[in-house]
């Protein structure tokens, strides 16, 4: 790999474009995501924290970012990524125009315990799913109870796993010991101070791990291999930049069981290059070069002045935090030099 040093903040400015892009179904709480992507020696790189995350917590993004625009991808090991369609917390009746878009799906995951419905709302968004696709896991981000989270699994019945059904690495593992569903981790990894304290305490099955917070393919990697559980690769949300890092990781994990959250691509009326399809419900592995221009001039995605004054600014700062964790020895940017 050579010396990998920390490149310039003018560097990554002089090649950067803020995109907003709209999306066909609100998730997350927005309906366009706006996204920083830069090019590098090895391609483009993204940087895209959700805004209401602060400065410590996005820097991983930049350094994902970097990592994807100045190295590139690790070594591939398969060619052929499977994934999940995602179905957002849409009533039961929109379900069906969801999964026509990810068209060989053989495994959908559905948002559950959206604030403002009821359980109701998860059993019938359920049963539509399952009705068209035969593996069904939900994610409830964090926003049940102990208590809700068993009533509601019960509820809702067979599946391949709860991702994240409440917020503590506590009550994961309470809920684990109280149902037969296999729980999966997701914000008790990516948001944690300590991802291993998940194995410690026996609170998952399965981790879902998600490039960007996480700072990029190779910690994914690394962190993969530590916690030792089945692994999912899922997007944050990513334009095609994004996701052709999660996707690159996910084609060099050791081993991949599970389908990936990686499907969505979909969600997006356009991206900055062309999404990645699932063919077959698989995802193949795909780079944006340095020369591939993923954002074609004038398509309309280009955010207004003060939303890239905002995004410039943001990465700035996030490059000064790495740059004083660097200083510092912090050993997740062992072997990056400040140049
Ligand atoms: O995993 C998927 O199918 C899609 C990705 C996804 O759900 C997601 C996307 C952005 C932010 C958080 C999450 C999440 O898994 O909680
Ligand atoms: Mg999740």
């Amino acid at each position: 790999m050579g010396a990998v040093v920390l490149p310039p903040v003018q560097e990554l400015l002089e090649n950067a474009v803020v995109v907003r892009l709209p999306m066909r179904t609100r998730f997350r709480g927005i309906t366009a995501r706006e996204v920083l992507i830069f090019r590098g020696p090895a391609g483009w790189g993204e940087f895209g924290p959700f805004v209401e995350y602060d400065d410590e917590e996005s820097a991983a993004w930049l350094a994902a970012g970097i990592e994807a625009a100045w190295w590139g991808p690790p070594a591939a090991r398969r060619s052929r990524v499977p994934v999940n369609a995602t179905v957002p917390a849409v009533p039961a009746a929109e379900v069906a125009a969801i999964l026509a878009r990810n068209p060989g799906a053989t495994t959908a995951k559905v948002k559950v315990a959206e604030p403002g419905q009821t359980l109701d709302d998860d059993v019938a968004r359920v049963a539509a799913t399952r009705e068209l696709i035969p593996r069904v896991r939900v994610d409830a981000n964090g926003k049940w109870s102990v208590t809700q989270a068993i009533t509601a699994l019960k509820a809702i019945g067979e599946l391949e796993y709860a991702e994240q059904p409440c917020a503590t690495v506590e009550e994961l593992a309470q809920v684990r010991r109280a149902v037969s569903v296999p729980i999966a981790a997701d914000e008790s990894i990516r948001k944690a101070a300590d991802p291993m304290r998940v194995i410690a305490a026996d609170a998952a099955d399965v981790a879902v791990l998600k490039v960007a917070p996480l700072g990029g393919m190779r910690a994914v990697l690394a962190l993969a291999d530590e916690i030792g559980l089945p692994v999912v690769i899922s997007s944050a949300l990513d334009s095609m930049v994004g996701m052709a890092a999660g996707v690159a990781a996910a084609a060099a994990l050791p081993r991949l069981d599970l389908a990936c959250g990686l499907g969505t691509g979909s969600l997006f009326v356009a991206d900055v290059a062309p999404s990645f399809a699932p063919e077959g419900g698989a995802l193949v592995p795909r780079w944006p070069g340095p020369d591939a221009l993923p954002v074609p001039v004038g398509a309309g995605m280009l955010a207004d002045a003060g939303r890239t004054r905002w995004w410039r600014d943001r990465l700035t700062r996030c490059h000064q935090v790495l740059e004083r964790r660097m200083r510092h020895g912090d050993p997740r940017y062992d072997g990056v030099d400040l140049g």
